[in-house]
């Protein structure tokens, strides 16, 4: 049953591999992937790729997304749109961990040689969008194809529910903001380079409205709480039946773009601020962040900046913080 399923991808278990939901079927197309197809696409629908648990221990989008599917199957909605489903790392999701060998999202591009479990996951995981986008593509398809990649943060936030738009050519639909800004959404951080994260793949590689939502902080499964994420939940809802999601007014939500990437590059490496400082917290110009052995000492220039994602605990060469300044909101 589809309820079952991520219990059962979770427990490595066969369920079975197609049924009926109303409005349309499912079928399992692989460990941890799900595709949802309507008998008739609704007016408004969207192919749409709804991805959760690229990192082990982030479960409240694994709680959410598993709730409207089971809202699915109770028959109090209908499937409206052709939706791929995805639990990413099932491996570090078993073990409660960001990840088992290396961080899943800094693998999804194309040219990777790189072998072991997170990297065969990627290409796995890239291999289904891109036949989920290939047998959605054409000229009935309506709008771009959507990705959302859901995720929880690892430490708290100014703003705790916050969107990052990766960077890539296709200019974002107005219409995300106001969607993003009746789901809850705080505060909307654009990216300043490619990221190689999932939803940069679909939004470099496939041309679609593709975003990474951080929906709280990462806690364990059961101690989540959904009540602050039934906005969101009834943007998923909208999508998959395949109805107009509601709006809200995007001024709501602060704009912020990246300044400036803070790698770490030596095994002598340090954050000079404390360890649960939150995300979006402002520095003054002059602070002194971080401390490398190899790329020497980073401070703040002469405008203020904020740190997002600090962990000086990340493997060597990979992203410590992201460190943003406000950006002008857009055109709604
Ligand atoms: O809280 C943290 O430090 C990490 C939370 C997280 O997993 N964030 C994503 C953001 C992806 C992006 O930059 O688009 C990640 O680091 O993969
Ligand atoms: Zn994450």
């Amino acid at each position: 049953m589809l309820s079952e399923w991520i219990e059962y991808s979770l427990a490595g278990d066969r369920a079975t591999e197609r049924g009926r939901v109303p409005g349309g079927h499912y079928r399992l197309l692989g460990p941890g992937l799900l595709e949802l197809t309507p008998d008739v696409p609704a007016e408004s629908a969207r192919a749409c790729v709804l991805s959760v648990g690229i990192h082990g221990n982030e479960t409240a989008p694994i709680e959410l997304l598993g709730e409207c599917l089971a809202r699915l199957e109770a028959g109090l909605m209908r499937l409206g749109a052709p939706v791929l489903v995805v639990l990413g790392n099932l491996e570090a999701i078993r073990r409660a961990e960001r990840y088992v060998d290396t961080n899943l999202n800094r693998l999804f591009r194309r040219d990777i040689d790189a072998t072991g479990m997170e990297p065969d996951r990627a290409r796995e995981l890239m291999a289904a969008v891109d036949a989920f986008h290939a047998r959605h593509a054409g000229p009935s398809r309506r709008g771009s194809p959507l990705h959302y990649d859901l995720h929880t943060a690892i430490r708290d936030s100014r703003y705790p529910r916050f969107v990052v738009s990766p960077f890539a050519e296709t200019a974002v639909s107005p219409e995300q903001w106001r969607w993003f800004a009746a789901a809850g959404i705080q505060a909307v951080l654009h990216q300043h380079r490619h990221s190689w994260t999932f939803s940069h793949y679909s939004k470099h590689y496939h041309g679609a409205q593709a975003f990474t939502l951080e929906l709280g902080r990462a806690l364990p499964f059961g101690h989540n709480d959904l009540a602050a994420l039934a906005p969101m939940g009834r943007l998923l809802e909208s999508l998959v039946a395949g109805r107009e999601p509601p709006t809200g007014d995007p001024e709501r939500m602060a704009f912020f773009r990246v300044e400036h990437e803070l790698m770490r590059e030596a095994e002598a490496f340090r954050l000079c601020f404390p360890d649960d400082t939150p995300n979006f917290t402002e520095f003054a110009p002059g602070t002194l962040l971080a401390e490398d052995a190899r790329a020497g000492d980073t401070r703040v220039g002469e405008r203020p900046l904020r740190v997002v994602f600090p962990n000086a605990r990340v493997e060597l060469g990979a992203r410590a913080a992201l460190l943003v300044s406000p950006a002008p909101a857009p055109e709604a």
